[in-house]
């Protein structure tokens, strides 16, 4: 795939907070290349440096240092109008919708085309089609205060996609709806990417949303990527203590300490921890071998993932019986499981 997004070095530092502090430095030397019509995800604990990443992608605040590129365009070195014309092509959504309150559903969205100066006729059929496009045809004359969150939010993407942008960004555009709004609004996301081949970048904190939409992930920390992977690598095998801890959020982790102490105090036997991908084995495998050897075992912690639609398994079982005998099943498994005991 061609890369559409490009950052090269990319710093972004603010003056000290009170005289004599010390400069902020939101994005420190950051290189990242987003390819064109994916869905690119950015995670990190607040103050990382998201949402200063994001602006500094369409240039709503200029670099400090390094050079960012869409396409072909050098658009951290354009200023005025060549810039104004290159911002356009880049759509944006937010957290907390940013509607006008004194204009209807119809009315924020023409908004943009209106500032790019298209004519009456044009903008109205341009409108309904967006609108028709996130669902909420009949409510062209509605007023935001007038709709759910999920609705208002439609009505932010509409408004983002009117320009037709290739590159639609994210700043915790489902952080305010609740789960079920959310799963609709990451559909239209997915839907947008899919259909009219935008490249999209998501900034969250929910893990949900990357598992779900992104195909990609970059985990930032103290202005800095510290990973970048697919999500099912980063999910799968993170190599950062930041990703660990995010990933361990929404993907089963191993049991340990306290929960590994409470584990081996409630059950009786030999605990294995299973884990498996979605290269057509799994944990059917482990139970089928222990079962055909007349082994006693039950589920004692973890399950099994879902991300991005691939399989994840990571399961802990207690197993009893002879020690060979056991082992011997479990040597029976094969490739593309792994057991291994917790010891
Ligand atoms: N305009 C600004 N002036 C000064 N400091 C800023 C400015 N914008 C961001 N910062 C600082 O830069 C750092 C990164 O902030 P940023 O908002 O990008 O992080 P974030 O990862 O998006 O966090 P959050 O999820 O809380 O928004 C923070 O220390 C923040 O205080």
């Amino acid at each position: 795939m061609a890369q559409h997004i490009v950052l090269d070095r990319v710093s972004k530092r603010f003056p000290p907070a009170r005289r004599g502090g010390d400069e902020i430095v939101a994005v420190d030397d950051v290189s990242l290349a987003i390819e064109q019509g994916e869905i690119f995800g950015i995670i990190g604990y607040s103050g990382a440096g998201k949402s200063t990443l994001v602006r500094l992608i369409n240039q709503l605040e200029p670099v400090s240092a390094g050079r960012i590129t869409i396409g072909d365009v050098p658009i951290s070195e354009l200023r005025g109008k060549r810039l104004r014309e290159q911002q356009t092509g880049i759509g944006m959504i937010f957290q907390r919708f940013n509607l006008l309150s004194s204009r209807t559903v119809a009315g924020n969205v023409a908004y943009p085309l209106e500032v790019v100066g298209m004519g009456r006729a044009e903008r109205r059929r341009r409108v309904e089609e967006l609108l028709e496009f996130v669902g909420l045809a009949g409510r062209a004359d509605a007023y935001p205060e007038q709709l759910s969150g999920g609705q208002q939010q439609r009505v932010g993407i509409a408004r983002a996609l009117a320009a037709s942008p290739q590159v639609l960004l994210a700043d915790e555009a489902t952080s305010a709806l609740d789960p079920e709004t959310t799963a609709e609004v990451l559909d239209l996301l997915a839907r947008i990417n899919r259909e009219l081949g935008v490249t999209i970048v998501v900034i969250t904190h929910e893990m949900e949303v990357i598992t779900r939409i992104a195909d990609r992930v970059a985990v930032m920390e103290a202005g800095r990527v510290v990973e970048t992977g697919s999500t099912y690598d980063v999910f799968t095998r993170p190599q950062t203590a930041t990703a660990r801890r995010f990933v361990q959020t929404v993907v089963r982790a191993l049991p340990e300490g306290d929960e590994l102490q409470q584990l081996r105090a409630q059950h009786e036997g030999r605990l294995f921890t299973i884990s498996f991908t979605d290269a057509g084995a799994s944990e059917a495998r482990v139970f089928g071998a222990l079962a055909r050897a007349g082994i006693d075992f039950n589920l004692v912690h973890g399950g099994v993932d879902d991300i991005q639609g691939r399989v994840y398994g990571l399961l802990t079982i207690a197993v009893r019986g002879d020690a060979a005998t056991v082992d011997a099943a479990l040597a029976q498994v094969g490739a593309g499981v792994t057991v291994e005991e917790q010891r």
